[in-house]
């Protein structure tokens, strides 16, 4: 059945769905430029500044205080800092699938993102109508057999947020502890990947995956889209098709 709401008629509504410089796209080595001039990024992050986890019937995420440089993104391809805003995850239905942006062909169980806004613009909702507005730090997730501890403390409060709508506070978290070790990026300028599809994002994309087990995807999977006393419908497969890269340059921070 065709889906009246999928992204091919997302530009419907969003005419920018359909612009050149949309996300998420595929990256292949041929295609990539190294930069040498791209410098490290940093991210300081103040665990008290993390609030509460949602599931909003899209995702899970957990939202962070930004009412002031207090958790920043610096360094890398931006001109300033960026303050954390909130952090989401992406997956599929199983593990061979559920990340957005696709590297030489392969598709990842899933993707972080950690959303952050450029502190030069009044408030977060005027920065995502400018193309430096917004800075999205992604981060692939790989299954193996060894998962890593630190995606713990999410997916333990996942059977808090089962269904839409629902929030649980989510205090003292510093979201750099689940950062692999390597900081090699590659970056270009693209766009939300869900309505209303804003080209306002820096995306800074990390080469290495973090490593989370079968079973922490299953917990992702375990969420519903649909409100508490409503059929239950699984919340899964919520990442968007590659789009076109059109005349953009990807930069590699790593030869
Ligand atoms: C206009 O405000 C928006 C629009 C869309 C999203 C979600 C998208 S953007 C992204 S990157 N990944 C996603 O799932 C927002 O998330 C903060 C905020
Ligand atoms: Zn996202």
């Amino acid at each position: 059945a065709p889906d009246l709401w999928g992204p091919d008629q997302w530009h419907k509504n969003y005419p920018i769905a359909k612009g050149h410089h949309q996300s998420p796209i595929e990256i292949n080595n041929k295609e990539v430029h190294y930069d040498r001039s791209l410098l490290p990024w940093f991210a300081s992050y103040d665990p008290g500044a993390a609030k509460t986890i949602l599931n909003n019937g899209k995702t899970c995420r957990v939202v962070f205080d930004d009412s002031f440089d207090r958790s920043v993104l610096r360094g890398g391809p931006l001109p300033g800092v960026y303050r954390l805003r909130q952090l989401h995850f992406h997956w599929g239905s199983s593990d061979d699938h559920g990340s957005e942006h696709v590297v030489n062909g392969v598709r990842y169980a899933g993707e972080l993102h950690l959303l952050h806004w450029n502190p030069k613009y009044s408030n977060y909702l005027d920065a995502v109508r400018r193309t430096d507005g917004i800075a999205v730090l992604a981060i692939f997730l790989q299954v193996r057999r060894t998962p890593k501890p630190e995606m713990k403390r999410i997916l333990e409060e996942i059977n808090a947020i089962k269904t839409k709508g629902k929030e649980a506070p989510f205090p003292n978290f510093d979201p750099s502890i689940l950062f692999p070790k390597s900081h090699d990026y590659w970056t270009y300028h693209g766009s939300f990947t869900t309505p209303p599809c804003e080209e306002c994002i820096t995306w800074i994309v990390l080469r290495e995956p973090i490593i989370v087990s079968s079973d922490q995807m299953a917990k992702l999977r375990s969420l519903s889209k649909n409100a508490e006393n409503e059929p239950e419908l699984p919340l899964v497969d919520n990442w968007r098709p590659t789009q076109p890269r059109h005349y953009r340059m990807v930069s590699a921070s790593f030869l």
